[in-house]
């Protein structure tokens, strides 16, 4: 390893400040450095590729030589597309779950205490399914499409009104992942495209970023929108259903809108289920992806299956500091 140069996560990020500051006073008055030398150094820098986040890799160079592949090409050429409940928004604080946007509505005024009680008997039935590593997707999907129907069903029951659902997600626990802020900033200060595909509530999880503060205009959202009346009640939802294994399909359709993305060839993709794999599938001339898996649930049982699908798998992890430190370091900054 070169001297002044930290790799891997055996290194704290304060040790790797200290060495980084050493070398710049060192250098700091000397004119000797001749403009290839420099160069040279630099040069080195950038092979090795200094993330003390990273760690839990199964191919640590495959990794390295994405993000090296990435950083050389620039930030003009990336683009983010990342899931959204329990990826960009935090799976568990303080010990209790954290909502997700469906149940952002399921415990808010909206909805009567019966309908209440349905939703949950749902979600104690299908969630167990959605997680479970012994089922086949052939097995879920019907099972999956079937839940998404009946909660959907449900809620229009509710007339739930659409100046409503700023209180209730006001009113909830739903938090954005710790580090959320630096991470939009980041994409939207380097104008870089950041998709969102949830199988979620668009209007809902559009209002959590939006009370966050963080929905820039390179922010977009593809999900399962809500069809309100005229009188602004709900009545039904919009297009086709999006659920956890259908994503690939919305990538597919939204090829058009990949197409304004076409000199975007490197995708940084964040998910939290196998589902989410597929994400990128409508992008065209892609040359690299580096796939960032949150596992946040049967850590344990699922353990392989994400190691063997993601690049990178983070484990209960409830902050952004790995995806910000792969930003800042494809970004150069
Ligand atoms: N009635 C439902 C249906 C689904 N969920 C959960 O929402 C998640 C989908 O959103 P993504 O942003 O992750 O695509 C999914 O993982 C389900 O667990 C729900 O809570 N209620």
């Amino acid at each position: 390893m070169e001297e002044g140069e930290v790799s891997g996560a055996e290194n704290g990020g304060n040790e790797r400040k200290v060495v980084k500051n050493r070398k710049r006073k060192s250098n700091r008055g000397q004119n000797s450095d001749s403009d290839s030398e420099k160069g040279r150094h630099q040069l080195k820098r950038r092979k090795k590729c200094e993330i003390p986040e990273l760690s839990n890799l199964r191919d640590r160079e495959r990794v390295e030589q994405i993000l090296t592949s990435m950083r050389n090409a620039g930030p003009n050429t990336l683009q983010v597309i990342s899931d959204f409940d329990m990826t960009l928004t935090r799976f568990s604080f303080n010990g209790k779950r954290c909502p997700t946007s469906y149940n952002i509505l399921e415990h808010s005024k909206l909805i009567s205490e019966d309908c209440k009680a349905k939703l949950k008997n749902l979600l104690d039935t299908y969630y167990p399914i959605e997680i479970d590593s012994t089922r086949s997707v052939e097995e879920k999907l019907p099972l999956m499409v079937e839940w998404w129907t009946k909660a959907h069903e449900l809620l229009v029951q509710q007339k739930i009104i659409k100046d409503d659902l700023a209180l209730a997600v006001r009113e909830s626990e739903a938090m954005l992942r710790e580090g959320y802020q630096q991470f939009f900033d980041h994409l939207h200060q380097l104008s870089v495209p950041l998709l969102i595909f949830s199988a979620g509530v668009g209007d809902v999880l559009e209002e959590v970023i939006r009370q966050a503060g963080v929905f820039h205009p390179n922010v977009k959202v593809f999900s399962n929108y809500m069809d309100f009346d005229e009188s602004g009640v709900l009545r039904a939802f919009k297009g086709e259903l999006i659920h956890i294994y259908n994503k690939r399909e919305g990538a597919l359709l939204n090829t058009e809108h990949f197409k304004e993305l076409q000199s975007r060839c490197n995708v940084l993709l964040l998910g939290d289920s196998l589902g989410d794999l597929n994400m990128a599938d409508g992008v065209m001339d892609l040359e690299n992806i580096l796939k960032i898996g949150y596992l946040n649930d049967k850590v344990d049982e699922r353990r392989e299956s994400y190691l063997n699908s993601y690049d990178i798998v983070l484990e209960k992890d409830e902050t952004m500091d790995v995806p910000n430190a792969i930003l800042r370091y494809i970004t150069g900054q």
